[in-house]
Formats: C-alpha cells, structure tokens, sequence
C-alpha cells in the first residue's frame, strides 16, 4: 500500500498542490451520503454540487439553517422526493478522507460502540479546517533596481542577499534589516523586493533517515533488524519490543522510524506523558537532524491544524503524539509504535472509550503498517498475544553499556520502627544517607499527590468530603486547599469541623509526596530535597525544567508520584525507596496485581542507569505476598505465567471479553431502577452465551453530584459481544435523564 509517488516528503515546496482531488464519483445533482458531526443517527442525503464530488471529500451542507462541515460517505440511500433534496454548498480544500480512514473510523466505532458522528468527530479535531487556505505574504528578493540607495534600503537587500533565495515574512525581514516594514514597502513598490502569497500552513523540516544513529549494540542490533525486516515486508504486522528498563528501546524503534521515512512511508510515535517529551524531541533531532510534528493538548490551534494538514498531504514524515494523533489523516502510514504500551493512560476514560493500543493495531492492519509496542513491563494482553505467536516478540535483556538492574529488597515493616505520622523507615534513612554522603541521588516513591488523603477531626471522628463525589477530599498544603481528586472541586482548609464545629481539631492522616517532603527534609537537613508531582507545576514547561535541572544533578533527594516512573534518565540516581509497596495490591481490581508489578518495576528501573549499579528498597508489610514475591525475584515470565494463568481460570481477559456499562442520574433511583430494567431484558445477552452482573452502585457511586451504577458483561472469548451488547440497549427503553456509557474491554471499574 505504500505510495509511489517520489516527492514525498515536502511536496508542497513545489508549485504544485500536495494532494489532488479523485475524479468525481458522482456528477451534479446525484445524491450522496454525508456523514457529519452533529449528534444524527445516519448520515444525510445531498445533492453533488456541479463540479462532481469523490467519496471522502470534506464538504459543507446545509442543515436546518446552519452549514456544517460534514464527509462525503458513499452514495445516497435515496427514498424520498429528490426535488426536496439540498444541494452541497462547497467542497473543501482540504486532502480529501481516505478510504482507509473511513474504513478505521467505521471498525473503531464498531468496536467500541460509538456513534459515528462521535468517530468523525476524533478525526477532525484541528480547527479551522473549514476556512480558506490561510495564506500569508512572505518576501524575496526581486528583480528591479530602486531608484535610490539609503542606508535602511541596502540594509534590507543585504539581508536578502545574504539568505541567498529564502522568503521572510514581513516582521521578520523588518527586524533582521532593522528597519521599518515602510521601507520593504517601498521596495516592493519597485520590484526590488518580490513579495509573495504562500499557504500559511508550511511543511515540516525534512527528517534524514540516512543521518547515522548511534552505534548499537549487538543485541540492540538484531532487534533493529527485526523490526526493519518487518517494514520490508510492506504490510501490517505487530512486534511487541519486550526490553528492561534502560536497554535501549528507544534507541532500537529510532531505527524502525529510519526505516519507514526511508520508505517515504510516514511513522507515528505514541508516548503516555506527551508533556515530558522534551527529551525525547532532541533524541529525534539528534537521529534525524529535525524535529518531528507533535500532536497533544498542549500544541497550539494554529499548530494542530497545520499538523492535521501536513499529515494529510505529506508535509509532515512523522508525528510524535499523545493518543488521538491514532486518528490524525494520515497519507501513508508506514509504522505506528506504543511506547510503554502498558500504560494505562491509553485508555481514554472520557468521551469516546477507546485503547489506543488496541486502535494502533486495528489501524494499521488497515493501512498495511507495521506496529512496534515497546515496553519494559508489557501488559498481559500484549504477552499472551506474542506467546500465541498473534505478534512477533523481540527481546531486549540487558543494559546498554555498563548499567545493570538494580538490587530488589524488601523493608520488613513489621519489623522496623516508625514513629507516627512518619514513615521512612530507619533502614531506608540510612541508605538514603549513604547515598547523600557519596554525593549520588535517591528518589522517595510514593503514589501519592498532596500532603494527606484524609483530613479528620479528632474530636467528632468526621472526615471531610466531595459535596460532589463519593470521595474524600485531599489536603494539598502547597495550594492551601482541600481538593477532590474525582471532579476537582476545592476548598480552603476549614478552621472548624464542618460536622461538630469544634475549632482546631481537624487533623491530617496519612502520607502524601508533599507530607513526605516535609519528614525528609526534617531527616535529612543537609540535602537538597526536589518534590515531583503534576500539581506542583503551574505549566509543562515548568515541569520539563525542573526534570532536566533534577537530572543535571541539582537535587539529593527526589520525592515523586508516578509521574517520576516513567521514561526519565536520571543518571545519577542509584537509589530508589518505595515507601508504600502495598498501596495496589487491594482493591477489586483484577488487574491489581499487574499494575503493581508493572509500577513496581519501572519505578526501580530508574536507579543505576548510569555506570553506578542501583539499589530499590521496597517497604511492606507483607513481604510474602505472591506479587512482592515476584517483583522482587525478578522472574517477570513467571509473574506473567501465573497472572495468565488465574485469568484464565476465571475466564477474564484477556481469556475472556466484558463489557462495563455505566448509568449515571441525578437520582440514584433512576439509575439503579435503568439497571434492573436492563437486567430483567438481558435477551439478547444471554443469547449470545454471556451472563450480565448487576446493577449496583459503583465504587465511586458518585461524581459531580450524578449517581453511578455499574453493570458488567462477561462472555467467553469467541462471542459477538458488541453485537449483543448494543441489541440488548437498543430493546431497552431508557429514562431522558439518564446517560449510560458502554465500556468495551473496561481497564477500570471504579
Ligand atoms: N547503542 C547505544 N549507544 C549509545 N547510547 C545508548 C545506546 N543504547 C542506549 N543508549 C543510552 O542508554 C540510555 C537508555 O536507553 P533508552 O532510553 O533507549 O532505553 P529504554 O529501554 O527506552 O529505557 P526505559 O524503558 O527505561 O525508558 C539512554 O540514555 C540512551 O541514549
Ligand atoms: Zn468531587
């Protein structure tokens, strides 16, 4: 499927357009099939405007009396008088959707049981894309003499002169002349300077493949030639990169990435904490000689739109994304990697509910890629799909150069002595101190943001919670409030228990980072203490600067939430000490125990990355419990053995499907009376050979002040769950005031 045409990439620097549009499919006046935005059940009949219109195009029409932006879906379905029929008003100019975008959009919303005007939605998620080609003036060098010299005059033309045949804009040229724009002006007005329209919307700087790569190992070596054997085939494929923290994976996709821009294929990069990337950028630049388009919530508008177009007419090579850059107009994708695939922030929990990781796959089975999931601690799914041999599994199992996997040991709890209200432990504060004393660094971990979970008033015992949620609401001393970490809602810290009104009885209880912050440095007073967590940053910027400051060795101590466990090179830290192993390991959800290895792991693999060997101290007090057992033997197949294998037993995923269906109202009683409605007609459910839980509240019963209750579909693997699932809601006649959100393969249950 990759496209031959040779002036990929950049094309648009020639004079010609980028993208042309297909003959048209329908002539003036045939009715086609638009598929639009707005929240219909099928998309609408219209007339093809003269001109013709080809399937996919981006079209206006008329609807009611507005005109939406809609695309074109096939042929019309017709059936009604066709005098009464609207015509398109305009095509756009834009690339028009490809085949196979529509095609990925229709199985997604298929899969996931979303409407499609939801899935268009996904796709054009840029703005502007309905406004004319935003052009711009920019300026070069002409061909005509002025009439007179001036200093400002030659200034401007000794500039031009000196950038050989290169267009500024009108501010730039004005400021790198340091004159006014009067006098480029006036040039123009003498042809010594041409001045020209260009699409606003340029290309990305080209990114050279063939820029050499840092030397590989050989093991990174041959796991390099296995994903680059996989983009010569030219067709979809799924390797899952299995390598220890630290072992170069990065390194090893770059290559893959080389692989598919040699092509002239495009490659898309999917990391979980899009924000910290800043890194990983310079790692692009460095292999390629350019950066690459970014796509995520914190690139501007006038970005995104020219992210979306450049990807759709080939002026972008590769895009390094949060999850919806899956659904980006691609022109020719070539290679799609999931970097930390296990991380479950690729769940999107909110609007549409989709995997990404899964989606990855289904998209580019469609467009014939290649898909790299690359992990140290791959979720189950993913090994159980390699051990079945669905996807190739390539293996990296050591370190690159002289760094080796830190030591794993457990703090026996139960056997150390801790003051209350503290909870470094006397043999972690005397690691911490060797290190500190050696001049290398330690990182506290705890999942934890906030100075305390629980705010309590000693003298009523009341907790304080959510007006909103069923939640307790977390003291953040930072920010001076009390927050609720299901809606946001905050509040200053009372000075009275809101319950019994007894002044200055309320007490925190329990550990957050910023509680931790406060013993360590009452512990340690000599060392340079660094708190991260998401909400002690006012923007990512600020973030990305105190992470590369931590790294350039300007902290002793590191106190950090999750955020700390993913992807960051710290090379002077050999020491990481979880204070609080056992905070996953309760809880119904049967994915406890994975989440806790997979943590578990990354967390320690930030320690003795560089030429130092690490050390990770992990306090519990169940040293014996299966899971801390496993993730302190280091037997990762083992874990995944018997993880697999209690899943299968009880027939959950990935041995099985479910389905969570979630119904929320201001009313708890018109929740819980929908579930028993839907309960008493589960038909089409148990036709299909599945069995429907529920209803009962949820274990957050409770957001934003609407009532929750969760019902859960089991089914043996081979069964048409969606189809059985959307009969089942479709025969169910549901309250107006009511939502309900089906959740294919749920990740969370809360
Ligand atoms: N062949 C190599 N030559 C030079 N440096 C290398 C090489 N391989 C890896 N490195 C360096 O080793 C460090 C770890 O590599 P990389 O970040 O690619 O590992 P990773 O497996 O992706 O790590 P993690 O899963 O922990 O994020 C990086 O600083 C990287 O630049
Ligand atoms: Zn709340």
């Amino acid at each position: 499927m990759a496209d031959p045409d040779p002036a990929f990439p950049g094309s648009l620097f020639d004079e010609t357009p980028a993208y042309s549009y297909a003959p048209a499919d329908y002539a003036e006046g045939e009715l086609v099939s638009v598929l639009t935005t707005q929240p219909l059940d099928r998309p609408l009949d219209y007339k093809a405007p003269p001109g013709g219109v080809a399937d996919g195009a981006f079209v206006l029409v008329p609807l009611g009396p507005r005109l939406v932006m809609g695309v074109v879906w096939g042929r019309g379905r017709g059936g009604f008088d066709l005098s009464k029929a609207r015509g398109i008003n305009a095509v756009l100019p834009v690339p028009p959707m490809r085949e196979e975008m529509r095609d990925f959009l229709e199985k997604a919303g298929a899969y996931t049981l979303t409407p499609m005007p939801a899935m268009l939605r996904l796709a054009t998620r840029a703005p502007g894309l309905t406004d004319p080609p935003s052009m711009r003036k920019v300026y070069r060098m002409g061909e005509g003499e002025p009439d007179r010299m001036t200093d400002a005059r030659s200034r401007v033309l000794a500039v031009l002169e000196e950038f050989g045949g290169l267009a500024f804009t009108l501010k730039e040229l004005s400021e790198a002349a340091g004159v006014t724009s009067s006098v480029i002006k006036g040039l123009v007005k003498q042809g010594a300077v041409s001045e020209e329209n260009t699409p606003r919307d340029l290309p990305y700087p080209t990114l050279d493949p063939s820029l050499p790569g840092k030397a590989l190992t050989e093991a990174q070596e041959a796991a390099a030639d296995d994903l680059r054997a996989g983009l010569r085939a030219g067709s979809y494929g799924t390797t899952l990169l299995r390598g220890i923290t630290g072992s170069g994976k990065t390194e090893v996709y770059l290559e893959a990435v080389a692989a598919a821009l040699a092509q002239g294929r495009q490659a898309l990069v999917l990391l979980p904490e899009i924000a910290l990337s800043a890194e990983f950028l310079t790692r692009v630049e460095q292999r390629f000689g350019a950066k690459p388009a970014e796509w995520h919530s914190g690139v501007t508008m006038t970005e995104r739109r020219r992210t979306w177009k450049m990807v759709a007419e080939g002026g972008a090579q590769l895009v390094v994304g949060a999850r919806s850059a899956l659904f980006l107009p691609f022109r020719d994708l070539g290679l799609i990697v999931v970097d930390e695939e296990h991380d479950s922030s690729y769940k999107q929990e909110d609007g549409v509910l989709y995997n990404a990781r899964d989606m990855a796959v289904l998209r580019a089975s469609i467009a014939g890629a290649q898909v790299v999931l690359a992990s140290a601690t791959p979720s189950l799914e993913s090994w159980v799909n390699a051990q079945a041999g669905k996807y190739r599994r390539v293996d990296l199992k050591s370190r690159f150069g002289a760094a080796v996997l830190p030591e794993m040991k457990a703090i026996d709890m139960r056997a150390e002595e801790v003051p209350s209200g503290q909870w470094i432990s006397p043999a972690l504060r005397q690691a911490v101190n060797q290190r500190v004393e050696a001049g290398e660094q330690s990182l506290l971990f705890l999942n934890r943001r906030g100075y305390a979970p629980v705010t309590l008033c000693r003298a009523c015992g009341h907790q304080i919670e959510c007006p909103q949620c069923d939640a307790r609401m977390v003291e953040h001393r930072f920010l001076k409030r009390l927050m609720c970490h299901q809606c946001g809602e905050n509040m200053p810290v009372p000075e009275t228990c809101p319950k019994c009104e007894a002044e200055g009885t309320l007490a925190a209880v329990g550990p957050g980072v910023e509680r931790l912050t406060e013993e360590a440095t009452a512990l340690f007073p000599e060392a340079r203490i660094a708190t991260l967590s998401s909400d002690l940053f006012s923007s990512a910027r600020a973030l990305k600067q105190a992470v590369a400051t931590i790294a350039g060795g300007g902290a002793d101590i590191i106190v950090g939430t999750q955020l700390v466990a993913k992807g960051h090179n710290f090379p002077a830290l050999t020491l990481v000490g979880v204070i609080d192993s056992d905070l996953g390991l309760h809880g119904s959800d049967m994915r406890a125990a994975e989440k806790t290895f997979q943590l578990m792991r990354q967390v320690a693999g930030r320690a003795g990355r560089a030429d130092k060997p690490g050390q990770a101290l992990m306090q519990t007090y169940q040293p014996d419990h299966p899971v801390i057992r496993a993730i302190l033997s280091g037997d990762e197949e083992e874990f995944w053995n018997a993880e697999a294998e209690s899943r299968h037993q009880a027939g959950m995923p990935p041995f099985g499907r479910m389905a969570g269906i979630i119904l929320s109202a201001e009313q708890a009683d018109v929740a819980m009376a929908a579930g028993m409605e839907l309960a008493r007609h589960d038909g089409p459910i148990r036709a299909a050979g599945a069995v429907v839980y529920g209803p009962a509240p949820a274990p957050i019963a409770r957001v934003r002040g609407w009532h929750r209750v969760r019902m859960l579909v089991k089914a043996p693997k081979g069964v048409a769950l969606q189809r059985a699932v959307s009969d089942w809601v479709a025969g169910v006649r549901l309250p107006k005031n009511l939502r309900l959100a089906i959740d294919i393969d749920p990740q969370s249950f809360f």
